[in-house]
């Protein structure tokens, strides 16, 4: 697991490595450079290499003059563009300035006209406050256009290291070297995007100068899979939990197969899916380890509920149960007699749209996955609100209901009801398809009935989920990829880190 940093954060954490253990600053700034300078050297290693670097006024400009001094002291053809207030500029960005002239680099108030080979923008960093506009704005499209190899220093300008948001313009990089941590606005796009190649560098700020800091972005990492529920050598299939799974209606049976299928590759111990009677035959048929408990409109719905929650030890409930009289009757004697880690998706999270008054019911773990239509019908609110603002939105929710919530998008966000969120970097656009949030809603299940801790299980299924579809893509390819394909994916997961477990 590693932190992910907003601007504040990052701030306080500088702060904190001056302040508290001792470092100077001008010494964060002499590391920033020479990482971002061995970057460049690394990808350009011919001196005759001719390097624009555009500067602002702040402590990122700092950063870049310095970058330019290194380039020039190993006799590369530098030029360096001061687009910002020299008055204005900060003690550490003057102190730079005098340092590179008296090491005989030139600093230009205009911006040069030459052809060059690589163009460092050091222009803005995590101190951008506000929309880009007129004379700046200008000077980050004149660069993102002028050709050259793109490098941004900590951050691309016009980049908001919170939200990813392009505030006005932005600098589109190929290669971002960033300083201690990645910020969330690396992560999250479009931000993504502008960032092109990510290097973290460290200049002496690490984890332990977060002191009190309690970052609210996280990120899991494959060593993560460590974490997964433990198997035994002495054990049986109720050693791995027994999951519920609610899903599936008329002509929807495809949803309740994928969950099912998904909780059994996940290493759930037995799956009991609750389904209508006209599906009884496809789910035999199709997942015949699954045991089935099956409902028509004659069911006595209390009773049906109660005798399935006796049994189970998780719960999954929403894929294509649509959103008839009879699964609203069903979700509803669901929720309120719960009393095990539960997942709502899909239709379950459109009747708890019509029925806010149904949170309440809910006293035991709760887990939901909507996607962003499903956020809109959730929250009210609208979708590019919701797609702009992810994080903060997904964290909101969590915090007001106290459930976990998994908002999927590119990056799906796990917020966990205590303010702190979990974004996912593993995945790709393969799996923007049909079925995919249910073999999701299976894999989630799955570790929630095996017990593991409720905002891990989210994060660390979303985690799994996205490299079930990488393992997918390389079978598959991106564009061929069915739901299918993403259940199969988690064998070569798994598998894989059953090999590395063994080494
Ligand atoms: N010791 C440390 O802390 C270390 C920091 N490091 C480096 O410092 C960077 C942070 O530096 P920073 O805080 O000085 O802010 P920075 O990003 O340079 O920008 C602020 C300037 O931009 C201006 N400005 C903002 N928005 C604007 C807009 N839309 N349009 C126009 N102007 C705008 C703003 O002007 P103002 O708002 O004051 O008018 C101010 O002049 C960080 O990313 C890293 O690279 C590293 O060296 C490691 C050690
Ligand atoms: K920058």
């Amino acid at each position: 697991m590693k932190y992910i940093l907003n601007s504040r954060e990052m701030k306080q954490c500088d702060e904190n490595t001056m302040r508290r253990r001792g470092m100077l600053s001008a010494v964060l700034m002499e590391r920033a450079a020479l990482a971002t300078m061995q970057e460049i050297v690394k990808r350009y290693p011919d001196p005759a290499t001719k390097v624009l670097v555009v500067c602002g006024s702040g402590n990122n400009g700092g950063d870049g003059v310095a970058v330019a001094r290194l380039l020039y002291l190993k006799g590369y053809n530098v030029t360096i563009y001061f687009a910002g207030n020299r008055e204005k500029a900060t003690e550490e960005t003057k102190r730079q300035m005098f340092i590179a002239e008296q090491y005989g680099v030139e600093i230009s108030d205009e911006y040069p006209k030459d052809i060059v080979d690589v163009i460092v923008d050091a222009l803005f960093g995590i101190g951008l406050s506000r929309e880009v506009t007129g004379k700046y704005a200008e000077i980050l499209q004149k660069m993102t256009e002028q050709d050259g190899y793109k490098v941004a220093v900590d951050i691309a300008s016009g980049i908001s290291a919170d939200t990813g948001a392009v505030m006005g313009t932005a600098f589109a990089a190929d290669l971002t070297v960033t300083f201690g941590f990645i910020k969330a606005g690396q992560l999250l796009y479009p931000g993504a995007e502008y960032t092109g190649e990510l290097k973290v560098a460290d200049i002496g700020i690490d984890e332990q100068s977060l002191y009190e800091i309690k970052p609210e972005l996280k990120v899991l990492e494959t060593s993560d899979l460590k974490r997964l529920p433990r198997r035994v050598n002495r054990s049986n299939k109720g050693s791995y939990g027994k999951l519920l799974i609610l899903a599936g209606s008329k002509q929807m049976a495809g949803a309740a197969v994928f969950a099912a299928k998904a909780a059994y590759r996940m290493g759930c111990g037995l799956v009991r899916v609750a389904t209508v009677e006209e599906n009884r035959i496809i789910l035999q048929e199709q997942v015949p380890e699954a045991v089935l408990a099956v409902y028509n409109n004659g069911t006595d719905v209390v009773k049906f509920v109660e005798t399935q929650l006796h049994w189970a030890d998780a719960v999954v409930a929403g894929p294509g149960i649509s959103q008839s009289d009879l699964s609203e009757r069903m979700l509803y004697e669901l929720l309120k007699r719960i009393q095990v880690p539960c997942l709502c998706d899909a239709d379950a999270l459109n009747l708890l749209s019509k029925h806010p008054d149904w949170w309440k019911l809910v006293q035991s773990p709760l887990v939901i996955t909507p996607h962003l239509g499903e956020m809109a019908r959730l929250t009210g609110r609208p979708i590019t609100e919701i797609r702009d603002r992810l994080v903060q939105i997904a964290q909101e929710f969590a915090m007001e209901h106290q459930i976990t919530v998994v908002l999927k998008d590119a990056r799906t966000i796990t917020a966990q009801p205590d303010g702190q969120s979990y974004i996912n970097v593993s995945g790709n656009h393969g799996m923007a398809t049909a079925g995919a949030g249910d073999v999701l809603s299976g894999v989630v299940g799955a570790l929630l009935a095996q017990k593991l801790d409720i905002y891990l299980a989210a994060a660390l299924g979303v985690f799994i989920h996205g490299l079930a579809g990488d393992a997918a893509a390389e079978r598959v390819g991106h564009c061929a990829m069915m739901a299918s394909d993403i259940v199969d994916g988690l064998m070569d997961v798994l598998r894989k880190q059953e090999d590395t477990k063994r080494q």
